[in-house]
């Protein structure tokens, strides 16, 4: 029977913040992974990165004050560096999960990168935070030296960054030969190294794709079964936090519209992931997004729990 294709995509807390958080948040999370692994699935994982690249930009621009004549770093590199960061914690951690069950499997995280639209609106208009939160004085800081900072959820200040939508995965034919050959592939980290195509070369721009917009194309165009979306809630609610919230098992495309011209979601949180779903049931037959929390995705993939957004 042919194996079912399953792309992951993590959130923040199948990750942790810091360097110290991760290393505990991905043996966790390959233990999730490796649980998927025995029920004979073909895993492709992509994770955020929004905390990290911020972490990233800040370490590499603190440069300047210690290096004389040192250049900022451009944050497509900085993308880049948070693929390497994350990836090697979780494929070192999937690989000794693998090694306690005795089971023998490659697992490759694929350094990728995401072309976008030069003139993607997106670019006009930052809506990703990145890094950390910020008190009112350091975002107001930030804004004098010419960076865009958003006040998020009353949690306070982050600095926000372009999220251009994704169009073309450039190392899909290599991602497809490592599936092919029975890896575990870790790609698409951060959504992606964001390039335009300059007549063949290519060249990042300052932008932070959303991973789970890069996940439904991934998933795509992949052919997946599944698009597994673990993030920090078991399933999606409507009228989230309030009174009369309601959690949702199962929703059609139809109804996921619906619930988005309510304004049932969250923009820049739940938004993304059910417009990811969305376009991931609309790329072809039977294809299903699961949202639902980490530890769940077992019980998720067997119907029991969270939430199923399909055609
Ligand atoms: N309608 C909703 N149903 C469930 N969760 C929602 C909804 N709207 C907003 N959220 C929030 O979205 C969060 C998940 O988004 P986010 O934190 O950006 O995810 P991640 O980092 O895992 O990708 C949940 O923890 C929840 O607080
Ligand atoms: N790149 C990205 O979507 O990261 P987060 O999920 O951490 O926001």
């Amino acid at each position: 029977m042919k194996k079912k294709r399953v792309v992951i995509a993590l959130g923040g807390n199948a990750l942790g913040k810091d360097y110290e958080e991760q290393k505990e948040a991905v043996a966790k999370t390959a233990k999730v992974i490796v649980d998927l692994v025995e029920q004979d699935m073909e895993i492709i994982i992509t994770h955020g990165n929004g905390p990290q690249v911020g972490m990233i930009q800040t370490a590499m621009n603190n440069l300047i004050t210690v290096h004389e004549n040192y250049k900022e770093t451009p944050l497509p590199t900085c993308v880049a560096m948070s693929q390497g960061f994350i990836g090697i914690d979780l494929q070192n951690a999937i690989k000794y999960e693998l090694y306690c069950r005795n089971i023998t499997k490659k697992v490759s995280t694929i350094l990728s990168q995401v072309e976008v639209d030069s003139k993607d609106e997106a670019f006009k208009n930052p809506t990703k935070p990145i890094g950390n939160f910020l008190t009112k004085e350091e975002a107001q800081l930030n804004e004098q030296k010419g960076v865009q900072c958003i006040e998020d959820a009353g949690r306070g200040y982050r600095i926000v960054v372009a999220s251009p939508m994704p169009k073309r995965i450039i190392e899909l034919g290599t991602i497809k030969t490592l599936l092919n050959a029975g890896h575990i592939v870790i790609t698409c980290g951060g959504g992606g190294i964001p390039v335009i195509d300059r007549e063949g070369k290519l060249v990042g721009v300052n932008a932070v794709i959303d991973k789970d917009n890069v996940s439904s194309l991934l998933a795509s165009q992949l052919d997946s079964d599944y698009l597994i979306i673990l993030t920090a809630v078991e399933k999606v609610a409507i009228n989230f936090g309030k009174e009369n919230q309601e959690w949702l098992s199962d929703i059609t495309v139809l109804e996921a519209k619906e619930y988005i011209k309510q304004e049932q979601f969250a923009k820049g949180s739940m938004l993304p992931k059910i417009e990811a779903a969305i376009k991931f049931a609309e790329s072809g037959e039977e294809r299903h997004t699961l949202i639902t929390l980490l530890d769940k995705a077992a019980l998720g993939i067997a119907g029991k729990t969270g939430t199923v957004i399909h055609n």
